[in-house]
């Protein structure tokens, strides 16, 4: 695969997680560094290969997530003879068959369902990662799910949960989840990854942003960029102005479901389409090395409207991934957008830069800048001190 060196989280959790006897662990770290092979080698190493039933299983958030683990467990374990492993993802036409893998990959939901209905054998399970755990545990859905799951486990059972943030009300559910667990944690400043310069347009209101986000995409050709909206309404609408416009886009929202939703990331991983539109579905573990530039569209808020630092972070992180560049916008157009920008700003202790809506020129040398530095190889120090 490539990988030279493991990053300082492989580094650190891979010890952890391998000794005997099998302890528990919550693991942070920045978006990019991965995380996935540190709990991939560690459910590679404990199953037993003679047993085909199922031994490890992994959560995630949302079905392309769980499909990229699988393709990452595979790849790693690819010289493990019949290594088997499967996803537990909705899909219609897989309804009643059985999962059989010893590594399983699934949404929280439908796992639960198949265990239920003894299509998936859990009997034997012995590791349970949570990637994108404070996420997992933190919606009422999904950690409602990720509980029941875990119950109808066997209780001799290490847990592992992995994550780029865990807000501190969550940590405290963490701590329930997977109890005695060994910590890897990163304070709030340490979170930001150095390689994404992120920068913000100021917009006259709603229908300026598109005009904006318009003129900038007919400026730039950026290699694959990602644009993140709040509603799937506005997914569709961008989709159709810029198809209008002559650029090939993808949109992907939880307004599709099943392996319809396959055809569209895929053809966004391949680059037949360079721009994906999306929503907070998205937001998390995606991990597309060709992707250079992130969009926030619209400010990711939480509930009562307040700004969500933690979506932030992770749908920033689409770039910039191991060491690389990237380059994240965010549009803000009203007070209280802007509002919330000041917010993320101050909860990370960062600054963002400003883009001139009247100076193309400008804006051309400044993103052109950090992307032309990506071109020439930028060293992974970050991933390595
Ligand atoms: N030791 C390594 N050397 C080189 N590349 C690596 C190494 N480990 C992982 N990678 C690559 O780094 C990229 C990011 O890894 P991964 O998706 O696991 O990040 P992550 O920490 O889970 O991020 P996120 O928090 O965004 O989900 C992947 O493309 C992966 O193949």
């Amino acid at each position: 695969m490539n990988f030279r060196r493991p990053s300082k989280i492989q580094e650190r959790a891979l010890p952890l997680l391998l000794h005997n006897p099998p302890a528990n662990l919550i693991g942070q770290s920045q978006s990019g560094t991965g995380k996935t092979a540190a709990f991939t080698l560690n459910m590679l190493h404990r199953i037993d290969r003679t047993d085909l039933s199922p031994q490890a299983l992994v959560l995630a958030p949302s079905r392309e997530l769980a499909r990229q683990i699988e393709g990452v467990v595979k790849q790693m374990g690819r010289f493990i003879d019949e290594l088997r492993v499967a996803t537990a993802i909705p899909d219609p036409s897989k309804r009643g068959v059985k999962t059989e893998g010893q590594i399983v990959v699934g949404t929280p939901g439908t796992v639960m369902d198949q265990i239920r209905r003894r299509q998936l054998d859990a009997r034997k399970i012995k590791i349970l990662v949570l990637d994108e755990a404070d996420n997992m545990l933190d919606q009422q859905g999904m950690g409602d799910q990720c509980k029941r799951v875990k119950n109808l486990l066997p209780k001799e059972l290490q847990v592992v949960l992995f994550s780029a943030t865990f807000p501190t009300e969550v940590i405290h559910y963490a701590n329930i989840f997977a109890p005695k667990s060994n910590l890897l944690t990163l304070k709030q400043e340490e979170l930001n990854v150095e390689g994404i310069k992120q920068f913000y347009f100021d917009c006259n209101g709603d229908e300026d942003k598109y005009r904006i986000l318009l003129q900038f995409y007919g400026l730039m050709t950026i290699a694959s960029s990602i644009i993140f909206v709040k509603r799937r309404d506005t997914a569709a609408e961008i989709q159709r102005r810029m198809e209008a416009d002559g650029h090939q886009v993808a949109q992907l929202s939880g307004a599709l479901e099943g392996p319809e939703r396959d055809v569209i990331i895929d053809k966004f991983r391949s680059g037949a389409a360079k721009v994906l539109i999306t929503t907070n579905v998205l937001a998390r573990g995606i991990d597309v090395q060709s992707v250079t530039m992130v969009i926030n569209y619209d400010i990711p808020e939480s509930k009562g409207g307040r700004a969500d630092p933690e979506t932030y972070l992770h749908r920033i992180g689409r770039t910039g991934r191991f060491g690389r560049v990237g380059v994240a916008i965010s549009f803000v157009h009203d007070r209280s957008s802007w509002q919330q920008l000041q917010d993320i700003q101050a909860h990370f202790g960062i600054v963002l830069v400003t883009l001139p809506t009247d100076d193309w020129d400008v804006v051309e040398e400044k993103v052109k800048r950090v992307i032309k530095s990506s071109r020439a190889g930028k060293s992974t120090k970050e991933m390595m001190d």
